[in-house]
């Protein structure tokens, strides 16, 4: 069954004075999808999500949120959004009930106090005043907060920044559950394992443009296998074989001269096969030597770069 997209964006492009932040972006989440959204720092990240929120009109394109323009229908739009806002709204007086309580009046047909705590995984802290919770648990109650009114669209933007290893897994299973439970999830994060274990599709903004999205799967596939080891100091790079059509380059890392073969298709298991044999034959040592399928990571860093040349 077709349904309309929770959120779509087409030719968005929004500008600062002469600057132009969004420089023509398009993509849609599908009710129930979580996408992330994931960028160099001054991507336009925060700009997109911001116009998706209804805080400013864009400046050429069209954007729906639940098929409308959240900034001209704002009033329509926004009871049926969530929005994780930074930690600056806290009374720290408060207790986390009492702050759950605070907001629940302004909120229509809230989620009962106790249910949003347990929720956040906050249960424990309820009686506990604002200014007393780690960072980690004051973003949780930012979480509690935005998921009060059962929205249908929730826009978290870098909802884990600043948190351990464990409070962010916390934050994951609870964004899971939201997302499990139908909710749209639409998500900025620095994290390339955030985006990884959570987003159904994302996006990789570099300066307002998109320049690749897809699944996790879509976006690394084509982005070909590593083989990497360190060079071996009698040799030269131009020494090294071709592998499968393959030709090495070098990169430094961690203060040692790494040769790097990006195999394309199915060549990884061949590629190291002749790569091994070689070794063999002309008695080199590979130390370090890994052979692995590309991560997201090297996508991000090779967009990033490649966008730049
Ligand atoms: N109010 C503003 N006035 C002028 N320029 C702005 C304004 N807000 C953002 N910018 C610029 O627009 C660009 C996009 O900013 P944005 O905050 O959307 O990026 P981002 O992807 O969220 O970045 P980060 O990952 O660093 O948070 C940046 O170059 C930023 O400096």
């Amino acid at each position: 069954m077709h349904t309309d997209p929770s959120i779509s964006v087409e030719g968005l492009r929004q500008r600062y004075g002469d600057f132009e932040a969004v420089a023509g972006i398009s993509f849609e989440v599908a009710a129930g999808e979580l996408f992330a959204l994931l960028g160099t720092n001054g991507a336009g990240k925060t700009t997109t999500l911001e116009t998706l929120e209804g805080h400013r009109a864009a400046h050429a394109g069209t954007v729906r949120v639940l098929g409308r323009d959240p900034h001209r229908e704002r009033r329509a739009v926004r009871p049926r959004i969530g929005i994780m806002l930074q930690e600056g709204g806290f009374f720290a007086d408060l207790t986390v009930a009492e702050t759950v309580d605070h907001w629940r009046g302004f909120t229509p047909a809230p989620r009962d106090r106790d249910e949003a705590v347990a929720l956040a995984g906050l249960s424990d802290k309820a009686g506990v005043r604002v200014r007393q919770l780690s960072g980690g648990q004051k973003r949780r109650l930012d979480l509690a907060l935005a998921l009060l009114g059962r929205p249908a669209v929730l826009f978290l933007d870098e909802p884990t920044t600043g948190m351990d290893p464990e409070a962010r897994r916390t934050t994951w299973k609870i964004v899971q559950e939201v997302v499990a439970d139908g909710t749209t999830v639409l998500l900025t994060t620095h994290y390339l394992e955030e985006a990884e274990h959570l987003a159904d599709r994302l996006a990789i903004l570099h300066r307002g443009r998109i320049e690749t999205s897809g699944t996790v799967e879509e976006v690394v596939a084509g982005y070909g296998d590593r083989i990497t080891f360190h060079m071996p100091d009698h040799l030269q790079v131009a020494e090294l074989p071709e592998l499968r059509g393959a030709r090495p380059d070098m990169t430094v890392t961690g203060g040692r001269a790494v040769a790097v073969y990006t195999v394309n298709g199915s060549g990884l298991q061949a590629g190291l096969y002749d790569l091994l044999r070689w070794a063999d034959e002309e008695r080199v040592r590979l130390d370090g030597l890994e052979a692995r399928s590309a991560s997201l990571e090297d996508v991000f860093l090779r967009t990033a770069e490649g966008a730049d040349r």
